[in-house]
């Protein structure tokens, strides 16, 4: 492990967000990996001394100088540092072999960890992910416990301890070959924890929960893109802090080009986010920076993944490109296993606020190049609503209620019959692969691609698949919407 370094200490006392670039890139440049504890703690106590509420008034208002930090000394990195190690060495007996771990170590150092944790605080509330939170306050979030005991594993020699990352969850995985997994945390409110126990192979593995068995499973760099991801800007519920925003942003461009966000679409997405906020001169564009994430889920996790398509459609959304926002919440649609709170809540958002605020500014009759005469447009939509549909077929809870139906109808409705009529539900695979010869673009479930793999989307043929409402997902063929 890299440890705290003589070429880390001559950065402090750390004054600068160059400064702190520097250390991190020190860190993920050393022939030994990364020190999530020290880089955990560096970023926790920069953010924590920038959005605390003693000087929150004083971060509101314009930033005295760009690249401008409190002092940090480096004695109080030492201190924390020492501290979380000192913790992790006095609670598990170093058994001198080393090799894997085992999964009664993994438990132990959760243990730790858990019952370190103060009884009982506002678990959802911002700036508990890191192990400055848990070293000074002894709170963590769900991440921040995860995260700690990959640290606290790291600092105890077990380097194939790792972070496995959902979007709404996290766990590890270790051992010989990194098969085993491990609970870690605790998921939402009012569940049981089941930490210590291995991540079922059954049905709950391949919910949206656990990405259908594709989550992002983090070497030591993308551990430090995980804490990165997880610094949180936020002063309050209108403002961030402009220098934790700034670290932010330019701590993923450095483990961008380290090529340590390829794997990674949420931090991707993250940094898209950031981009669109304040754009970077020289660098790659937010706009591409959301189509990388998409990219990378596709290519890595099987189109398993929903965040991407979110961060994709919320962007062409906020940017009033509100045909693409369709077709991002499409794809995601065409994602979701929806059984999850969280999810739920983005669909209910989308479908029930985003997509009537553009039915209404569209039909308002001002714009010209209205998606109210798109047949790709109302062939999306169909899809969208579709996965959402599928999601009640599938799932035991009844979940639809007049509170989704009556904006459904309504956005319909407002697509003219003639538009309409240009939409066809292809119901068999014969008729599909007719209209592929005749058109010579076939557009498969979540890439548009013509038959010669080409990337294209022709207004004549526009088709998307809509789940089989009776068939699961293995079945051979899905009837498609066809738009002519
Ligand atoms: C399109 C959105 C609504 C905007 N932000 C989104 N995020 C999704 C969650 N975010 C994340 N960003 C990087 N890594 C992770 S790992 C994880 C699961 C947690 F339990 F560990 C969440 C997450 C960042 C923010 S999705």
């Amino acid at each position: 492990m890299a440890g705290f370094r003589d070429l880390d200490k001559v950065l402090f006392p750390i004054k600068s967000i160059n400064n702190v670039v520097q250390l991190f890139r020190n860190q993920l440049e050393s022939p030994s990996e990364p020190d999530l504890a020290l880089l955990s703690i560096v970023a926790g106590v920069i953010e924590n001394s920038l959005t605390s509420r003693s000087n929150a008034a004083l971060q509101v208002c314009e930033p005295v100088e760009q690249n401008n930090l409190p002092i940090l000394e480096i004695k109080t990195v030492e201190i924390l540092y020492d501290k979380f190690r000192s913790i992790m060495l006095n609670a598990v007996d170093q058994n001198k072999a080393k090799g894997f771990a085992t999964r009664d170590l993994v438990k132990k150092v959760s243990d730790v960890i858990w019952n370190s944790l103060t009884r009982s605080y506002y678990k959802d509330r911002a700036h508990l992910q890191s192990l400055y939170s848990f070293l000074s306050g002894n709170k963590l979030d769900c991440f921040g416990v995860a995260f700690a005991v990959v640290a606290g594993c790291q600092c105890l020699g077990y380097n194939d301890v790792h972070l496995a990352l959902s979007e709404d969850h996290a766990w590890v995985i270790f051992g010989e070959n990194g098969t085993e997994t491990a609970e870690v945390t605790w998921h939402g409110k009012g569940n049981e924890d089941k930490r210590g126990q291995e991540i079922g192979k059954g049905v709950s593995a391949r919910s949206w929960l656990y990405v259908n068995n594709k989550p992002v499973i983090c070497t030591r760099h993308m551990e430090v893109a995980a804490l990165v991801s997880a610094i949180n800007p936020s002063l309050n519920s209108t403002h961030d802090a402009y220098e934790v925003a700034l670290l932010q942003q330019e701590l993923l461009w450095l483990l961008y080009e380290l090529g340590h966000l390829k794997k990674y679409p949420m931090a991707i997405g993250n940094l898209g986010d950031l981009e669109e906020i304040a754009a970077t001169e020289g660098k790659v564009p937010c706009k591409d920076l959301f189509q990388e994430a998409v990219t990378s889920a596709r290519s890595y996790y099987s189109n398993q993944h929903v965040y991407p398509y979110t961060y994709q459609g919320g962007y062409f959304y906020r940017n009033k490109m509100y045909e693409e926002a369709f077709e991002s919440w499409a794809n995601a649609s065409d994602v979701i296993r929806l059984d999850d709170e969280e999810i739920y809540k983005e669909f209910l958002e989308i479908a029930n606020e985003l997509i009537p605020h553009i039915m209404k500014i569209e039909s308002s009759g001002f714009s010209a190049n209205t998606i109210l005469k798109k047949p790709k447009c109302f062939a999306d939509l169909l899809r969208f609503y579709d996965g959402i549909c599928q999601w009640e077929e599938g799932s035991a809870t009844p979940v639809l209620h007049i509170g989704w139906a009556k904006p459904l109808v309504l956005t319909i409705s407002k697509f003219d019959a003639d538009v309409r009529a240009q939409v066809n539900i292809v119901c068999d695979k014969s008729e599909e692969d007719k209209l592929l010869k005749k058109n010579g673009t076939y557009f498969n479930n979540n890439n548009y691609e013509k038959e010669n793999g080409s990337t294209a989307v022709s207004d004549s043929v526009v088709s998307t698949n809509v789940k089989n409402h009776s068939d699961k997902d293995n079945s051979p063929f899905h009837p498609s919407i066809e738009a002519l």
